[in-house]
């Protein structure tokens, strides 16, 4: 990396207008911080993004990374809209858009050649960044001999390969695997730390905003229409895009290496899916509420795990959820099951009523957390 000073935020406060539609957004994100945005289909995520990077007019307003201003305009002020290149903002979404008849290396030099680095450098400096994404060794080959998780690995590396001092990232991980999107979460906070600049990711997925993100904001119909801490926001919802949006159960606890566990929850070890860090670390464990099997179980005399993923326990409140009726757990804060709204007739489902609780191995996914 040069010497270039690097520790710039971003901070910027914008109306953009798309025919009826206006975008109004205030928002930071300091060096090394990722902010996550979310909102419903057309509330304005790309429009923000498309700001920031360039592709879209401000109508009012002004866009600034450190002491340089990306673009302005404000009443009785000159406008300023630096053009695409020199705002050195790096931008990545769910397709890799590699150059076809280029090899990942080259693919990789290219930002750096455009910037006049001579071929032997930009080819070293490139196979320096293939390493970093666990590549080394397939920097001859072209796009079509990777894997579509290959292929956005190389797609990260040329992004940041140009050295840009913001990153904006929309649904990077959408088209991968949960393997895939785990490894690329992990490679893209460990590069923002390293590079210490901010990102904004656009994102639908909450295991994202939970293992990369610090901050978020809700965006609705062009506005924010809430912001605050990842554990604010997926905490208390405030909208009901939001409460949807955290329709999984999250759960925080540790890694046993093989499992997950949560201190004073009714199983030992919650088995599952995805990355677990080395026994002791912090992990989240997440999934669907609707995939937890609920049944009455009038047996029940003591809280007591049964098999893997299955205990006793009772049933703490009932209310009304996302897609049907939320039964929580008692003895397990945090965890919750919805069940088909059908079934909130059937006698047992009540506050104070001993039930078995099952929840299958394939439905739970693990993450480290990265970034806080
Ligand atoms: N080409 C266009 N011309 C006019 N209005 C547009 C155009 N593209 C988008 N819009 C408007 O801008 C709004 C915001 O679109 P934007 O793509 O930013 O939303 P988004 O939150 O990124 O949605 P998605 O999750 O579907 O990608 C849309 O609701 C639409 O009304």
């Amino acid at each position: 990396m040069s010497g270039r000073e690097r520790a710039n935020g971003l901070d910027c406060a914008l109306r953009v207008r798309r025919g009826t539609f206006v975008l109004d957004v205030t928002a930071t994100a300091a060096p090394g911080e990722v902010l996550a945005v979310i909102g419903a289909n057309g509330s304005g995520k790309s429009t923000f993004l498309g700001a920031i990077a360039g592709t879209h007019p401000l109508e009012r307003g002004t866009v600034t990374l450190g002491a340089r201003v990306l673009c302005s305009r404000e009443p009785n002020n000159p406008s300023v809209a630096l053009r695409r290149a020199a705002r050195r903002v790096g931008f990545l979404d769910q397709r890799a858009r590699l150059f076809p008849h280029l090899s990942a290396r080259a693919n990789i030099a290219f930002g750096p050649r455009a910037q006049g680095v001579d071929r032997r450098s930009a080819d070293a400096a490139a196979d320096d960044w293939l390493a970093r994404v666990g590549l080394s060794g397939r920097g001859d080959d072209r796009p079509l001999q990777l894997s579509g998780g290959q292929q956005q690995r190389i797609a990260i590396a040329r992004t940041l390969a140009a050295a840009p001092e913001l990153l904006l990232l929309d649904e990077p991980f959408a088209a991968l695997d949960v393997a895939s999107s785990a490894e690329l979460r992990e490679i893209i906070a460990a590069e923002a730390r390293r590079l210490g600049i901010p990102v904004v990711l656009v994102s639908h997925d909450p295991m994202d905003l939970v293992a990369l993100a610090s901050r978020v904001i809700v965006l609705e119909a062009g506005k924010i229409a809430q912001s605050g801490t990842v554990a604010e926001v997926l905490g208390s919802p405030a909208t009901p895009f939001a409460a949807a949006f955290t329709g999984r159960v999250l759960l925080r606890g540790v890694s046993t290496g093989t499992g997950f566990r949560v201190a004073g929850s009714p199983l030992p070890v919650l088995h599952g899916e995805g990355e677990l860090p080395p026994a002791a670390a912090a992990a989240i464990a997440s999934f669907d509420p609707s995939a937890v099997r609920v049944s009455p179980d009038p047996a029940l005399e003591a809280v007591t795990s049964l098999a893997a993923n299955s205990w006793l326990g009772s049933i703490g409140a009932v209310s009304s959820g996302v897609t049907g009726i939320r039964v929580e757990c008692a003895e397990w804060p945090g965890l919750f099951a919805e069940l088909p709204v059908a079934r909130a007739f059937e006698p047992w489902v009540t506050a104070g009523a001993p039930t078995r609780w099952e929840l299958p191995a394939e439905a739970v996914r693990f993450s480290k957390t990265y970034g806080h």
